[in-house]
């Protein structure tokens, strides 16, 4: 017997959620288990026992009632705050020089007023009473139905925080996700207890080396250092899978979840989707759903296996996320294990860097055997069912150059041609996340943040001049992008539509958001890094500025 999401009798099993859900009160069925109960969970299980052996079934109208009478609606966990280290024109906005996309910049750097969130103590206090996951220090959030902290969006909340010169809020972010290391081995998936058995693509380490090279804070790395290794087991004891290879066999990471249930958060979708199934079929799948929420990517036709193994008709029902070895939590971990290696030998301890940097070489050797193709140059998810590749286009086919986890400046090169090749970069408003329309939403026509960015930071690494302008190419496509869906609907989206000009992304189990945290983030590293050359369009830049040359030309025309 595989545990359930959470132990909760109210929020992750149990005959109350079952009932709400399967009734359909809610537009979302996030809503449920994100309200905070009025009295303790036994008060409200007896009470609901009381009204279930008078209806059985319960009409709607009544358990409307049960749920005024007990619960009150989401969002009473959080107090009024607004962050303390926020203020006026933070210097990176000085680099912008199209008027506009400066206006916009600094509309954006006020967002994180509206986004910030501080946690009562009554949480802290009556856990049982609330859904949320107590946290001590105040957290930026993604906004809409995203109320509470999740895990590897907070990497570009903080990148972008740290431009914004907000390093006590990027700072408390990075302790409450260390408390949480504390408290349960790991991160959750987010700030929920639906959440604390999964958890989300590790990037902790980045935020902490984003963190230090922001302030060079040697004692905070110091104090940081134990936590992220325990975190860096926790991925290497339980999502850690054997490959073979040319006769070798290889330890590569993949997402794994051995939890039981419906998601508590779309607990509907989840048991429509598994009608029909064996009990063991249906337990198959809804962890694989759960490794798909853990890969962030959920969900797409990237975790789709079909009966014959490959992934050319299925549909969400094939989900097997984890007989899949994916190259972007492959290059992530890489890249982790060299960072961590870089902490040790920042702080001193050179036996302890030399060990991390053979994690990464080991790492490389498997990542280099397994899902490198050097035929078509690019690195492909590796299919355990039937030992071979994916080879349709995702973005995370070059997560290895933005991790810089490969041997040869060649294979990096090679893979500048691949994407050229790959048919991806006909859309002028961004990189899809697959060439693949689902209907689900990490997949085509959607483009997501944090995958442009890594793609954008992962070319503007090469040294080659043709990477470097595609780099610059897909930033000014993905700003344009982003500002137009601003000037129309004074809105950040967290996805957009690759087939529209400003037009946000859909599909999947819920509307798209608002907000919206890492779509923030991004757009701000952009607008920081390629400031001085994108163009909002209307053509009205700040002379200051430019180059020389250009402003004696214009002064010379007028
Ligand atoms: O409620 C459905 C799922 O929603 C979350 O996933 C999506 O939003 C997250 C917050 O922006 C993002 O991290 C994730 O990549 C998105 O797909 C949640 O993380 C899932 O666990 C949840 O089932």
């Amino acid at each position: 017997a595989l545990p359930p999401p959470c132990d909760s009798q109210i929020y992750c099993t149990g005959p109350i959620l079952h009932q709400v859900q399967k009734a359909r009160l809610f537009d979302d069925d996030k809503e449920f288990v994100d309200m905070k109960l009025r009295e303790s969970p036994d008060v409200v299980l007896s009470a609901f026992q009381n009204l279930s052996s008078e209806f059985g079934t319960i009409p709607p109208a009544k358990l409307q009632e049960f749920l005024d009478m007990y619960f009150e609606k989401p969002g009473t966990e959080f107090e009024e705050w607004i962050p303390t280290d926020w203020h006026d024109n933070p210097k990176f906005l000085g680099g912008i020089a199209d008027l506009q996309l400066r206006k916009w910049a600094e509309k954006i750097h006020q967002l994180w007023k509206s986004l910030g969130r501080k946690i009562r103590s009554d949480v802290k206090d009556q856990p049982e009473l609330y859904s949320q996951i107590y946290t001590p220090h105040p957290v930026i959030v993604p906004g809409g139905r995203f109320r509470e902290l999740y895990y590897w969006d907070s990497y570009w909340v903080i990148n972008g925080l740290l431009l914004s010169e907000m390093t006590q809020t990027a700072h408390g972010m990075i302790q409450n996700f260390l408390y949480l290391i504390n408290r349960y081995g790991f991160i959750p998936n987010g700030g929920r207890i639906y959440y604390e058995r999964r958890s989300q693509p590790p990037f902790l380490t980045l935020m902490v080396e984003s963190y230090y090279q922001a302030t060079k804070d040697k004692e905070f790395l110091r104090a940081a250092l134990a936590p992220l290794e325990r975190e860096y087991q926790f991925w290497m004891q339980n999502r850690s899978v054997a490959v073979s290879a040319n006769g070798t066999e290889y330890k590569l990471n993949r997402y794994y979840v051995e939890v039981d249930l419906p998601r508590p958060e779309s607990y509907t979708d989840d048991l429509e989707l598994a009608e029909g199934l064996s009990d063991e079929e249906k337990q198959q799948l809804w962890m694989d759903l759960k490794a798909g929420a853990e890969s962030g990517w959920d969900f797409t036709s990237r975790w789709y296996i079909d009966s014959d193994g490959h992934n050319n008709n299925s549909t969400l029902g094939a989900t097997r996320t984890s007989a899949i070895v994916p190259t972007d939590l492959n290059a992530l971990l890489c890249l982790c294990e060299k960072t961590l290696a870089s902490f040790h030998s920042i702080l001193g301890d050179g036996d302890s860097a030399a060990r991390y940097e053979e994690a990464a070489a080991r790492r490389l050797q498997a990542i280099e055997a397994v899902l490198w193709d050097a035929e078509r140059g690019a690195w492909f998810d590796f299919n355990l069912e039937t030992n071979s590749s994916n080879v349709q286009f995702y973005p995370s086919n070059l997560a290895p150059v933005w991790a810089q986890c490969y041997s040869r400046s060649e294979m990096a090169e090679k893979a500048v041609q691949y994407l050229k090749k790959s048919g991806a970069l006909r859309f002028p408003n961004g990189v899809p996340t697959s060439l693949r329309n689902s209907g689900q939403q990490w997949d085509y026509p959607n483009a997501w943040p944090p995958l442009q960015h890594m793609l954008i930071e992962g070319l503007s690494k090469l040294p080659s001049e043709e990477a470097q302008e595609l780099a610059f190419d897909l930033a000014q496509r993905w700003i344009k992008t982003n500002w137009l869906a601003y000037t129309k609907y004074d809105a950040m989206f967290e996805k957009y539509d690759v087939e529209g000009d400003g037009k946000p992304g859909g599909g999947g189990e819920y509307e798209v958001q608002l907000g919206f945290g890492w779509t923030n983030g991004v757009a701000l590293q952009l607008l920081d890094h390629y400031g001085a050359n994108l163009t909002s369009g209307t053509g009205r830049v700040f002379a200051s500025l430019l180059p020389p040359l250009v402003i004696s030309a214009a002064r010379m025309l007028h």
